[in-house]
């Protein structure tokens, strides 16, 4: 018998012998207690460091490497539950309660502040992954928390997750924001455009075809859907069979996706091309905002021109002209007709193109921020890398100009100015904003 097993579990109460052997017996106590407490230390020590913190959480971890979590997501829990009953309360008469994947992201954050400001109920959801730098993405979270939207900190993936969040609250619609973006880095990392822009929405459009009520699902989508495309403007009728990039074939993947959900399941499903978006609490890893960067450091930047020193031209459309687009899809989608997962009836299924309808080239771009920054760019010019680019691009809008009024009211100058008076504020001052 070891002296460990003459240890009681509560050292406080271990009972001091008084028989002639104590003075005998006290030396091997000694031992037994020193052998307990290093036993006790090393066991802290080992679960501190050694357990997988996604253990302690509901979920299991993501199965993809190509993910890049900085946290791993945790959710559950009576206070948890409140706070996502409160953030997805609906506050104005005949509001919606909407479910915003992709929330601490750029076009996320203007959605879901809108709806808040309008009395929808509003609850985010979103990976916070560190495809771009993950700071800006709190930053906005502690934005939309201050104006009492929560976000989950979840992956669309994650089936269990959205499971419950949908057994919690029934989502009126289901605004689809999160997305692996970005149109070059799908040649470096592609496995993470398969994992969010396909296995995710999958992941999500099962979860909605099974919800009771089934909620109208808008979702983005992209301009670069359009790929080798030469009509312009492009026009919603046009071929979308032939995607220049990876990034591009998801979206589109997403769109037929969209349609199968739609025919079989009755969901309603409002599939939004998004055409180059900008703006306050920008993406970083687009060209408007790294050229600011780099220009203010005094470092080149690499300016891409067409074959034969042809023009690069994109739709550049401003944030709030968006947020008025999703609005208005919002606005206008049908109800889904499906319930369980059983279909009742056809339901509603489209595609808009959300953009400026004026191309501005990008040479142009640098030259206004030149003005705005009063610093002048060290210019690269190069030729257009085949890595997924397309020349030009340029909405036609007249369908969500007929189906909801959208009509965009900011030019790229006037956009660019917010831009830019925004940059230099969350990033302190010019000295801050190039670290
Ligand atoms: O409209 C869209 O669907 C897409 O818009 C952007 O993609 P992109 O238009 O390529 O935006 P940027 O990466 O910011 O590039 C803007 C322009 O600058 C050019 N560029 C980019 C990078 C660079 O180093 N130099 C350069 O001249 C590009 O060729 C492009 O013409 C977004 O990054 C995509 O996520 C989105 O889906």
């Amino acid at each position: 018998m070891s002296h460990l097993d003459h240890t009681p579990s509560t050292p406080g109460k271990f009972k001091i012998d008084k028989s002639p052997y104590y003075s005998r017996t006290r030396w091997h106590s000694s031992v037994a207690k020193l052998t307990l407490w290093s036993f006790l230390f090393v066991a802290i020590i080992f679960l501190f460091f050694y357990r997988s913190p996604s253990s302690s959480s509901n979920n299991p971890p993501s199965s993809d490497p190509s993910r890049r979590y900085l946290a791993s997501a945790t959710w559950g829990g009576a206070a948890w539950e409140k706070r996502v009953r409160t953030s997805a309360r609906i506050r104005s008469r005949n509001g919606f309660s909407v479910l915003v994947t992709g929330a601490a992201g750029f076009v996320g954050t203007h959605v879901s502040s809108a709806l808040k400001r309008r009395g929808d109920g509003v609850l985010g959801i979103d990976n916070f992954n560190d495809y771009y730098d993950p700071t800006l993405k709190r930053a906005r979270q502690a934005l939309l928390e201050r104006s009492g939207v929560l976000i989950v900190e979840g992956d669309i993936n994650d089936v269990a997750l959205l499971k419950k969040l949908f057994d919690m609250v029934p989502f009126t619609h289901v605004m689809h924001l999160a997305a692996q973006a970005g149109v070059r880095y799908a040649m470096q990392n592609p496995g993470s455009y398969v994992h969010s822009n396909i296995a995710g929405f999958v992941s999500l459009l099962e979860v909605c075809k099974d919800a009771n009520p089934q909620p109208a699902i808008v979702w983005a989508s992209s301009s670069s859907v359009y790929g080798l495309n030469t009509k312009v403007p492009f026009s919603e009728k046009d071929r979308t069979d032939q995607p220049a990039s990876l990034y591009a074939a998801t979206k589109k993947a997403g769109e037929e996706i969209a349609h199968t959900y739609n025919h079989i399941y009755g969901l309603s499903l409002t599939g939004l091309r998004f055409f180059t978006v900008y703006g306050p609490w920008g993406r970083p890893d687009m060209a408007y905002f790294f050229f600011t960067k780099d220009i203010l450091k005094g470092k080149s930047i690499p300016i891409f021109e067409a074959a034969n020193h042809g023009t690069v031209a994109r739709d550049f459309t401003y944030i709030d002209d968006i947020v008025k687009g999703c609005l208005g899809s919002l606005d206008t989608a049908q109800k889904s007709t499906g319930s369980g997962g059983k279909k009742k009836g056809p339901a509603q299924l489209r595609v808009f193109n959300l953009g400026n309808t004026s191309p501005v080239p990008v040479t142009d771009l640098v030259s206004i921020l030149e003005r705005l920054l009063k610093v002048k760019a060290k210019r690269n010019v190069m030729k257009l890398p085949r890595n997924g680019d397309v020349p030009y691009t340029h909405a036609n809008i007249s369908y969500a100009q007929k189906e909801f009024g959208y009509k965009p009211t900011t030019d790229l100058q006037t956009g660019l100015k917010k831009f830019v008076r925004w940059y230099l504020s969350y990033y302190g001052d010019k000295k801050a904003a190039v670290r």
